[in-house]
This record gives C-alpha cells, structure tokens and sequence, in this order.
C-alpha cells in the first residue's frame, strides 16, 4: 500500500490518469492526496471531479482557490471566466451532484501516524497544527452548510491579512480561506502578502515566501502545498513538498510517492499552453 501525493491538476485528467498508470495506482490499495485545483484552466475539469469523486475513500484532497471559485460561480456569485474553461462542468448534468460532493472537502489534512499536513497554499508560520485544525474546521463547517453563498459572496478580497485570535464572522473567515488557499509570501511577522506572486530571487524584501520563515507546525509535520507553480517544485526546505509544476501551462504533473520519496513526473499534453505561458512572461 502506498500513498501518492499529487500536485494541482487544474482540469488536466488525461495527464492524471496517464501519471496514475505510471505508478500503477490501485484504489483498492493505495491512497492518492491532491493538492487541490483540481479545476480550472486544463480542459478536463468535469472529467477529473467525476474521476476523483469516484475514487471515494481511495482520495484524500483539499480545496484550492480555483475549486473554491468554481463554488462561487455555480452558485451565481462570481463571473465565469472564458479561460477557466468550466462551461462543461457548469452545464454538465451531474454539476450539481458534483458541486455539493466538492464543498464538503477539506481545506487541511493532517496524518499524526506520517506526520504530515497538507493544505492548497501552505501552512502560515503564525499559526500552530491547533489553531491550523481549527480555522480549517471553521471554513469546512461553513461551506457545507446551507449558508455557504453567504461565505463565498465575501470570500473575494485581500484583508484582513493579519492572523490574530480576535478575528471573528466572515473577516475571519476570509482569512483562513486566503490562508489556505491563497498565500505565497510573508512579512516577517508572518503577516500575508497577497500581491507579490514573483519567484522568490525577485521577491521585494521584506517579503519571503512562506517557507522561509519559521513556524510551528514545519517543527514537527511534514507539510505538503501545491498552488504555485512558478517555483515548479524547488526552493522549500526539507521537509516541505512544492508539487504544483504547472501541467495546465504545458509543465508537468508531478508526483511524490511518500514511503520512499520516488518523484515521477508526467509531461503535459498541452504545448500550446506552453507556447502561450512563454510569450505572456
Ligand atoms: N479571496 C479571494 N480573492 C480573490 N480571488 C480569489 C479568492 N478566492 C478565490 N479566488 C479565485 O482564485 C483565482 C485566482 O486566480 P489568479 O489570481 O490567476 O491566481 P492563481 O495564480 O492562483 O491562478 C481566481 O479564479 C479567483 O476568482
């Protein structure tokens, strides 16, 4: 039995399912974690929502900011954009089946036994594996309850993006979802930058990329983050996992095989994408 650990999949399932024969996934025996994105920009998002929904017990995911756009738009919240290529999955006869199944993932999984976190965007240095636990739970209960738009109406927006305890109603909540899914760099204090979204040598001092700075919960887990593929896949210290190497930009799909740390790599099938993302940088 092993655990695979997979990076954003943005909508890409022919090259997911491509990297899970590679590794010869068996969902009766093995387990598969998804960073999250698992929508948006590649051409397959219904696809890989069906797929990975049906893998049931088999998957352990957490939501990232696109998934949580999705939400938005399904519920008539937020605009859909021609480039996310969700058209299909909106107007799909299951979306509704499939929307509902998606706001009930977590934002945060924690195994005690492997010593391991994973969450979208990081875990904030100012935060302990409580406190990450709880804001997690807090979000989760939200989106699956029945007041759900509530939060995803005030979802959108930057502040506050100072952690502190203090934080209530849906300031803080929007917090925790930025936290989660959205963050790349820090102040030293730990507070977030949501602007920067450069590679880390042509960051603005002071900012750091949330890796660098010290915090409690890198102490003691393992964590494991998707949700920025410029760094595509370097520049974390040990212990801590970059798996998003940007497949829906014509990068690949990578994957980490936990009990031996085997890396395997599936190239995207999207050149075109590639060309695309070059021109535009
Ligand atoms: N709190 C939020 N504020 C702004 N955008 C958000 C928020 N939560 C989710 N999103 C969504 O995240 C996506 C961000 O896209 P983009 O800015 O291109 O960054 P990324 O590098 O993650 O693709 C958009 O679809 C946006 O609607």
């Amino acid at each position: 039995m092993s655990t695979y650990l997979i990076g954003d999949i943005h909508g890409c399932y022919d090259e997911l399912i491509a990297l899970l024969a590679q590794v010869e996934f068996s969902p009766e025996r093995d387990t598969l974690w998804l960073t999250g994105d698992l929508v948006a920009r590649g051409p397959g998002s219904l696809e890989v929502l069906r797929y990975v929904r049906s893998l049931g017990d088999a998957v352990r995911l957490v939501l990232g900011n696109h998934d949580l756009h999705l939400l938005a738009v399904f519920a008539g919240i937020s605009r859909n954009k021609p480039k996310d290529r969700l058209t299909p999955l909106l107007e799909a006869p299951d979306a509704d089946e499939l929307i509902n199944w998606l706001r009930r993932q977590p934002l945060l999984q924690v195994d005690e036994e492997k010593k391991l976190v994973m969450a979208h965007a990081g875990i904030t240095p100012q935060w302990d594996i409580d406190t990450a636990r709880q804001c997690a739970r807090d979000v989760e209960a939200v989106l699956s309850s029945d007041s759900y738009p509530f939060f995803l109406d005030a979802m959108y927006g930057d502040m506050p993006n100072n952690w502190s305890p203090e934080l209530s109603g849906l300031a803080r909540l929007r917090f925790i979802s930025n936290a989660f899914t959205r963050m790349r760099y820090c102040f030293p204090n730990g507070q977030l930058d949501m602007y920067c979204k450069d590679v880390p040598e042509n960051a603005p001092a002071p900012l750091k990329p949330w890796f660098a700075l010290p915090g409690p919960v890198a102490q003691e887990y393992s964590i494991v983050f998707g949700h920025w593929a410029s760094l595509e896949g370097k520049g974390a210290p040990e212990g801590i996992y970059a798996l998003d190497t940007g497949c829906c930009w014509g990068g690949d799909l990578t994957c980490l095989r936990w009990e031996d740390k085997a890396w395997f790599v599936q190239p995207s099938n999207r050149q075109d994408d590639a060309d695309e993302a070059a021109v535009a940088s």
